[in-house]
């Protein structure tokens, strides 16, 4: 009997002849080029053809990977509409995964925006007439009771990350149940593009526990359970019964970053989970990293310092507390203590600020922490009047709330306003970049949560920053799962933050630029990773054993390699494992 690997496949059986190898049984070449992982489309030389017997089943080319990656651009050029290309990319990544993650890291700045935000938004919002072969894992709240056994169904045995949603706060399109899958799709690509995780280690999943927008639920396309979503109790039970599960399946190394869950369960999650498992919220945690690091920066343009600084959020959710609390942190560490720090920061909810005596608008313990003991005040420009804030951040995911008037007034009252227009996509931007330059007369920094391209005005080029988590989580990632964190304590987030500082230059300064531009990302998540391991191991919160004596060569050993290995090799590597 041909023993089975660890992917359920039979082992070929190998023969010699005349010294050479070559690899028959059951396994056909179609299946050989059928299979993402092992699959090089046309860079099969005519030797690994002839030995694997499929010579004929490709045409007599033999392309190097960077021939198939320039071939892959023009193809994807010629296509027009982003969701279109988002599909291509699929398509791509199911048919020849190596391939796909070098055209991802070799065209970054034109893959970044279809594979990731703003494009995943769209694939999220047409989630049916995407869908075409399975690119997640869906547990669903009738799974209850036998989650072990729909995660066991994942091919893969030895998972490392898990990313997850619920899809209750996709972006900032709000609930939008099953077809949120995307974003936890979305996210794993970013580990091994960037981070350089291994593919098979990573498994995006979606919890579908039903939606609570009928006119979602209602779409006669709609995939996912038509129900509304659960009660808070038997939410909660399903989803320690998920992690629960995770820890059963994969062991207690392996990390889960929740993604995009609505705003209570997110908070209420986190504080259950946090030390309790490997874990983060990305949308918490991961906005602290990305909005630090570029208030860092504001802070060396601007020349004023961390303290001087007054900030108001438009948003008092998850990517502002997030913010807001990692914020508390690099404040105390310039020597102000807890209530010093707090006074710099203000936010403001869809109730107005948050304020204790404020007549409507239920605090929440985490809103409370910040809220201020005055008089409520209601309108954001209002707000910016009272405050002259120096630095304005949106995650309101409010189109437009950065208005003419808010926008003239942060120029009225700074020499450099800086504006973070955080929320996704950006049709639920604060305001557009044509608008943060035009009526702030060219003075302000701009950065946005999705890409936007630098912007002409009176003559002048003004360039722009994107804020996002994607700077960051990618080496976290990469970083913990390295070296088996157990849990991840704010310092880590604190760490990938200066990291991603570190890069920045003069010269990204003297641009107006936050952070260093996206070809820097790898770089960037490598040097996290490391900078998260030695935190890691310092700290005694590694398990991964003995303690690794170059931390560098011990990342870069576990790295992802896209490029291709002679056929007969990876094939047995993997067939051994
Ligand atoms: N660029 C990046 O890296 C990231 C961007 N984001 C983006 O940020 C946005 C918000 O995400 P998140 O914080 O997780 O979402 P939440 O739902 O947790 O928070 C949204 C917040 O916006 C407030 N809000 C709603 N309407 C208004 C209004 N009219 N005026 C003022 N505040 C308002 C809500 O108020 P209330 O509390 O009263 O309901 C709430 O506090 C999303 O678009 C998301 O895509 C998120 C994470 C990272
Ligand atoms: C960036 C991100 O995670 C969000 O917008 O939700
Ligand atoms: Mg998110």
């Amino acid at each position: 009997m041909p023993k089975k690997s660890k992917r359920g496949k039979k082992k070929p059986e190998l023969n010699f002849i005349g010294g050479d190898m070559y690899v028959q049984g059951e396994i056909s070449g179609l299946m050989r080029l059928g299979d993402k992982f092992f699959n090089k489309d046309t860079a099969f030389t005519i030797e690994e053809r002839q030995l694997l017997g499929i010579h004929g089943l490709l045409p007599p080319v033999v392309r190097s990977i960077e021939e198939q990656v320039e071939l892959c651009l023009m193809q994807f050029l010629e296509i027009e509409s982003d969701l279109l290309k988002f599909s291509y990319m699929l398509d791509l990544l199911a048919r020849n995964e190596r391939l796909f993650y070098k055209f991802v890291a070799t065209h970054l700045d034109k893959c970044l925006p279809i594979i990731y935000t703003p494009t995943v938004g769209q694939a999220c919002l047409n989630a049916p007439t995407i869908y075409e072969q399975p690119v997640c894992l869906f547990i669903t709240i009738e799974d209850k009771g036998h989650v072990y056994d729909v995660l066991k169904n994942w091919p893969q045995q030895d998972v490392r990350v898990i990313c997850v949603t619920d899809g209750g706060r996709i972006l900032g399109l709000g609930d939008l149940g099953a077809h949120g899958y995307s974003i936890p799709k979305g996210k794993v690509t970013l580990y091994t593009a960037l981070g350089k995780v291994r593919p098979q280690y990573c498994l995006p999943v979606c919890l579908d526990v039903g939606c609570n927008k009928p006119q979602i639920r209602d779409d006669p396309l709609y995939m996912g359970l038509k129900r509304k979503r659960p009660s808070r109790t038997e939410y909660d039970e399903f989803v320690d019964e998920f992690m629960e599960a995770v820890v059963s399946r994969y062991g207690p190394n392996c990390l889960v970053q929740f993604e995009d869950i609505g705003n209570t369960d997110a908070f209420r999650l986190l504080t259950r989970y946090r030390f309790k498992y490997s874990m983060f919220n990305d949308d918490i945690q991961g906005a602290g990293v990305i909005a630090l690091a570029g208030i860092t920066s504001a802070v060396n343009i601007t020349n004023i310092k961390l303290e001087d600084h007054r900030v108001l959020f438009q948003g008092a959710g998850e990517a502002a507390l997030g913010i807001a609390n990692l914020l508390l942190v690099a404040l105390k560490t310039e020597g102000l203590n807890d209530n010093e720090a707090r006074s710099r920061i203000w936010l403001r909810d869809s109730k107005g600020l948050v304020a204790y005596n404020r007549p409507q608008g239920h605090l929440t313990e985490y809103k409370l922490a910040f809220a201020r003991r005055r008089l409520p005040i209601e309108k954001l420009e209002d707000c910016v009047r009272e405050i002259k804030p120096t630095i304005l951040i949106g995650v309101s995911a409010q189109y437009g709330a950065f208005t003419r008037e808010v926008l003239e007034l942060m120029a009225l009252y700074n020499k450099t306003p800086v504006i973070f227009a955080m929320s996704n996509p950006p049709s639920k931007a604060e305001c557009t970049a044509e608008a943060a330059f035009k009526y702030t007369r060219g003075k302000c920094i701009f950065a946005s949560g999705s890409p936007s391209s630098p912007i002409e005005h009176e003559g002048k080029t003004y360039y722009t920053t994107q804020v996002n988590s994607l700077y960051g989580f990618p080496g976290v990632v990469m970083g913990a799962t390295a070296c088996a964190i157990a849990h991840l304590p704010p310092a880590v987030f604190v760490v990938a933050s200066h990291t991603i500082s570190d890069f920045c230059t003069d010269e990204d300064y003297r641009q107006y630029r936050l952070l260093p531009p996206l070809s820097k990302l790898c770089a960037i998540a490598f040097e996290i990773a490391c900078n998260v391991v030695e935190y890691a191991y310092k700290n005694n919160l590694a398990r991964r054993k003995p303690d690794p004596t170059d931390i560098r060569a011990f990342v870069k050993h576990q790295m992802y390699d896209c490029n291709y290995e002679p056929a007969i090799k990876t094939w047995l590597e993997e067939y051994n494992k």
